[in-house]
């Protein structure tokens, strides 16, 4: 197998850059590893080289794991990036950030060091490089062994580990090549020595699929252009390109004066200029590195070039928000958190079923009133859905836990056969009890971190919030939504203090969670909250609107209809 590895050595790059993301062909794997494919049973593998002292080489014991799973009926690859980059022992940029951005998005980050910093939210404190021959040492572990689809590169301290990268990526081609120019951390301390500029413009770049530099970096490598505008921008993006990558992308997180933070995509023929909210916050350390990694993962999953790096910049901005009041090191430069969605949502592994959208029309019964109209709770309910509503919770004061249950179930079979989900308020034992899709918690009931220990990752959790800082132990219990309100005076729940629409916009802006309103709501009424027209806020919750009527299908349908009104003359209005 090393042979005939080796016999690559002089197919250039680019030349054997195969498609994004074509499925790993195991017979030409095979194949090429001079594994008989015919028979599993009759495995001829290459005979070891002397090199490999008279053990089986990698390779080869790779093809016996794929041939094992063949035979076990099924193999599964993972997306692969192989980073090669340098440590942030802060763990904010680096190697540390780029095998976080990879998981958080779903791929399989293998890691090369390049150099070992002592770096902190400070800044830079010492840098110590790897030795050439042994940055080459890990590449040839790596990419012998593993089938890495796209190589990202971050921290390159000397033109020697360059030249080392670039001959290791001839003998071992991959599908695309990202490169982030790294040369100045956001502290002003120096990541790569000034020889490695010729090194990047003279034989890394034209390896490259995509080079992502940020302002400081582009002007460096064009000798010393002044970048200041977005026109500038365009302008540095096709200079860096004559250098020969495919596509180049010039990052404005530091362009002075902006209120957004915009980059420039340029694919050799159109320039694309990337729009995107300035997250005003002190932890951007380690945003480049991100959002290259990003890229390399969206690309090793099969992403066009241009949907890689918007989703890579969505990706940023959506970390950038969700960690703006982390509290990290005592440094200006805090890292974010690249995890985020993991430690509330656990979104990649075993995706939750909620649906924001869901909340649109989300119907709260009351016992008190199917009494009042002769009514059984499940012919309410499914009056209900009938009528248009989207979530349904079962408010159930006063029944005793048996003929609670007996309720839940009743309904559940109605929701279920309508894709409605249905949630049980305050009582836990009664959503586990008939496996309803949730519960919906006050904030004198179970808190809500502990109601997620018991219902486990995959069911819904809603908080009734009246502030701002509610919303956030909401978001950070690893609740799905929140419930605000009262909104208006309300005659159905007890001593509840009006917020009023001004209370709940201030909540919807402070929430990381999408939010229902709730309290006093009615066809009278529903428009003027949607459209206070905010992000979070995602439809309103009503008991007596629909279940204190004589004709709820009709009740719901009118305030559905005057929810889309309003929420589409809201969107309109933004
Ligand atoms: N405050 C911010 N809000 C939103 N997006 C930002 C912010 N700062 C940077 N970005 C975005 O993050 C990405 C990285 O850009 P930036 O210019 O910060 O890279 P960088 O200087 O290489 O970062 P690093 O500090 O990791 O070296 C870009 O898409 C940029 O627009
Ligand atoms: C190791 C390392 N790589 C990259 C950067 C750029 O943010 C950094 N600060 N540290
Ligand atoms: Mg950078």
């Amino acid at each position: 197998m090393l042979e005939l590895l080796d016999s690559c050595d002089s197919r250039r790059f680019r030349a054997t850059k195969m498609p994004i993301n074509p499925s790993f062909d195991t017979s030409s794997f095979m194949a090429v590893a001079g594994v008989a494919t015919a028979s599993p049973s009759s495995l001829i593998y290459t005979r070891p080289s002397s090199r490999s002292g008279g053990r089986i080489p990698g390779n080869a014991r790779r093809t016996t794991a794929v041939v094992m799973a063949a035979e076990n009926g099924g193999w599964r690859t993972m997306p692969h990036v192989l980073t090669v980059a340098g440590s942030d022992s802060g763990a904010g940029a680096g190697i540390q950030a780029d095998i976080k951005a990879c998981g958080a998005l779903g791929a399989y980050c293998s890691s090369v060091i390049t150099a070992v910093t002592a770096q902190n939210t400070v800044g830079v404190q010492g840098v110590h490089s790897v030795p050439e021959a042994f940055v080459a040492k890990q590449l040839r572990s790596v990419l012998s062994d593993m089938a890495v689809d796209v190589v990202k590169t971050g921290m390159l301290p000397s033109v020697g580990i360059i030249k080392v990268l670039c001959r290791s990526l001839q003998e071992f081609p991959v599908k695309a090549l990202v490169v982030d120019p790294v040369m100045v951390s956001t502290s002003g301390d120096m990541l790569a020595g000034p020889s490695t500029l010729s090194g990047y413009r003279d034989e890394l770049f034209v390896m490259a699929d995509i080079v992502t530099p940020n302002l400081k970096e582009a002007s460096a490598l064009l000798g010393g252009m002044s970048l200041r505008t977005v026109s500038d921008m365009c302008s540095a993006a096709k200079s860096i390109h004559n250098l020969g990558p495919r596509n180049v992308l010039v990052k404005g997180g530091h362009l002075p004066g902006s209120s957004e933070a915009t980059d420039v995509f340029f694919d050799g023929e159109n320039y694309h200029v990337l729009h995107g909210s300035r997250v005003n916050t002190r932890n951007t350390h380690g945003t480049g590195c991100t959002l290259a990694s990003c890229i390399a993962a969206e690309l090793a999953k099969g992403s066009p070039m241009l949907q890689a790096v918007q989703r890579a910049k969505t990706f940023v901005e959506s970390a950038l928000d969700y960690s703006k009041d982390i509290l990290i090191g005592n440094g200006p430069q805090g890292p974010l958190d690249h995890l985020f969605d993991l430690n509330t949502h656990a979104h990649t592994a075993g995706a939750r079923s909620f649906d924001a959208n869901d909340l649109f029309l989300y119907a709260v019964t009351d016992s008190g009133m199917n009494r009042k109209w002769g009514r059984c709770i499940v012919d309410a309910v499914k009056a209900s859905i009938e009528g248009g509503a989207t979530i349904v919770q079962l408010r159930e004061k006063e029944a005793v836990t048996r003929d609670f249950i007996e309720a839940a179930n009743a309904c559940l079979e109605i929701c279920r056969s309508n894709r409605v989900p249905l949630l049980i308020n305050d009582r836990v034992d009664v959503a586990l009890a008939c496996d309803a899709d949730g519960v919906h918690v006050g904030q004198s009931d179970m808190p809500a971190r502990v109601a997620r220990s018991i219902l486990g990752p995959q069911k819904i959790i809603g908080v009734s919030c009246k502030t701002a800082a509610q919303a956030e132990q909401a978001w950070a219990d690893g609740a799905d939504y929140i419930g605000c309100g009262g909104v208006f005076p309300t005659t159905t729940k007890a001593n509840n203090l009006t917020v009023g629409l001004d209370g709940l916009k201030v909540v919807c802006l402070a929430s990381k969670l999408p939010v229902v309103a709730i309290g006093g709501i009615s066809a009278a009424n529903a428009g003027s909250v949607m459209e206070i027209s905010v992000p979070r806020l995602k439809g309103v919750a009503v008991v007596s609107a629909l279940f204190n009527r004589e004709c709820i299908v009709t009740e719901a349908r009118r305030l559905k209809s005057i929810l889309m009104d309003s929420s589409s003359h809201a969107k309109l209005s933004v």
